[in-house]
């Protein structure tokens, strides 16, 4: 299974741009699958340090040694107040998010919109109101689903001795709730010892708005950052302190540079702290007085932000780790001789024969053990891989 990316916003904030951004091939990543699945699903990338360089390898599945994996984003539309209610496209935005294992929340930084995306002059509104409009569309969701036969689920639930947080995961299950979550969820807000006859609807709330935060875990991509006032980006960063993770952007230039890149005109992967041009000579004045502008832009921010918030997305909140399976563990290679043909994402904590799994369900079914190719040392069977293993796995296929 992929990771699903939900990228949500109020209109105007600059999702389609960073969608296109983020979903755009540039010619030097082309030789990765790049495919449009439906017109709001894209695929784009997480950017790793590939093994090949520190291995001295020849691998032709990288560029320049940063390794692009594979994830899916959806551009999710109708964010709209009350679209829990069925406002605007509402229910389309609600479908849309029970899929998602997290959610880039892409916010106008530049306060230019209003909070329903009407443009209004840069700093007169603030953008920490979209943060709590967007978290509370979707608690209130998630209230709503689990508040429907809520009654009669737990009556029967205490009739027939049922788990509390098996009858909330079972309620939930169509939106990535899972029994685990809702006993952290009971435990966190207080509710796990207290019957369920004597919540209170504000208690129910409180208790959808934890499992939100846990099931569908975000990042801020402040975009606009690049006519951003300062001190709305200040103000933003300090949220950090709230255990928020917020990463300025600018998605409009992160499309500008991809597509210079495509046209051959600079080159740029993804990620990157700067450019450079390929030939100055037959730039415009005024093309080579925008590239100046958003190479400082980079230099300040360290990129445009868009990479660096896939990548918190799937390492940082969703704790995926890069793992290289091997069919030579000599050579590092598969058995027609390719380098690191494959990195695959897989869970901290995952076992080698989790990975087998993931490979083919008949290559985890046959799953022997598993070797560090580094080492050469045999995987046990509980331990868990690290970022950048290179793994074989024996089997009896
Ligand atoms: N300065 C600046 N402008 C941006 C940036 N990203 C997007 N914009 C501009 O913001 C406006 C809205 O961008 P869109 O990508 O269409 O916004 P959206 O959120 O998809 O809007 P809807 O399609 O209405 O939902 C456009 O004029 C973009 O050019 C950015 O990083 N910096």
């Amino acid at each position: 299974m992929s990771i699903l990316i939900a990228l949500a916003g109020k209109p105007n904030c600059g999702k389609s741009t960073f969608f296109k951004a983020a979903t755009l091939a540039d010619v030097e990543i082309a030789n990765y699958p790049f495919t449009t699945i439906k017109p709001n699903l894209g695929v784009s990338y997480v950017r790793a340090k590939c093994p090949c360089k520190e291995l001295h390898l020849a691998c032709k599945k990288c560029v320049n040694g940063e390794r692009f994996i594979a994830v899916e984003l959806l551009d999710v539309a109708g964010l709209v107040p009350e679209a829990h209610k069925g406002k605007g496209l509402g229910n389309a935005f609600l479908d849309d998010m029970r899929q998602a294992q997290a959610i880039i929340h892409v916010i106008d930084a530049s306060g230019g919109t209003d909070i329903e995306g009407n443009v209004v002059p840069i700093g007169s509104h603030a953008p920490l109101d979209d943060i709590k409009f967007l978290e509370n569309e979707i608690t209130m969701w998630m209230y709503g689903i689990l508040n429907k036969n809520w009654i009669k689920l737990s009556r029967k639930a205490s009739a027939s001795g049922e788990k509390v947080e098996d009858v909330i995961a079972e309620q939930l299950a169509g939106l990535g709730v899972d029994a685990v979550m809702a006993k952290q969820a009971l435990l966190e807000t207080g509710l796990a010892d207290r019957h369920i006859s004597s919540w209170t609807e504000a208690e129910m709330i409180e208790l959808s708005d934890y499992l939100r935060r846990i099931s569908k875990p975000l990042v801020i991509a402040a975009n606009k950052a690049d006519i951003a006032p300062p001190e709305n980006l200040e103000k933003l960063k300090g949220l950090e302190k709230e255990g928020y993770r917020v990463i300025p952007c600018s998605a409009g230039i992160e499309l500008a540079l991809r597509n210079a890149a495509s046209h051959g005109y600079i080159d740029y992967l993804p990620g990157d702290e700067g450019f450079t041009i390929k030939n100055p000579e037959k730039l415009t004045p005024q093309q080579k007085a925008a590239l100046d502008k958003m190479a400082a832009f980079l230099k300040r921010n360290g990129g445009t932000g868009i990479q660096k918030c896939i990548n918190e997305v799937v390492f940082g909140l969703l704790n995926y780790i890069v793992v290289y399976p091997v069919e030579d563990e000599g050579k590092f290679t598969d058995k027609s001789g390719n380098v690191l043909p494959d990195a695959f994402l897989v869970k901290k904590g995952s076992t080698a024969r989790d990975l087998a799994y993931k490979v083919h369900t008949q290559i985890g079914e046959s799953f022997l053990f598993g070797v560090n190719a580094r080492t050469k040392m045999r995987l046990g069977e509980k331990h868990e891989l690290q970022n950048n293993d290179i793994v074989k796995i024996a089997s009896t296929r």
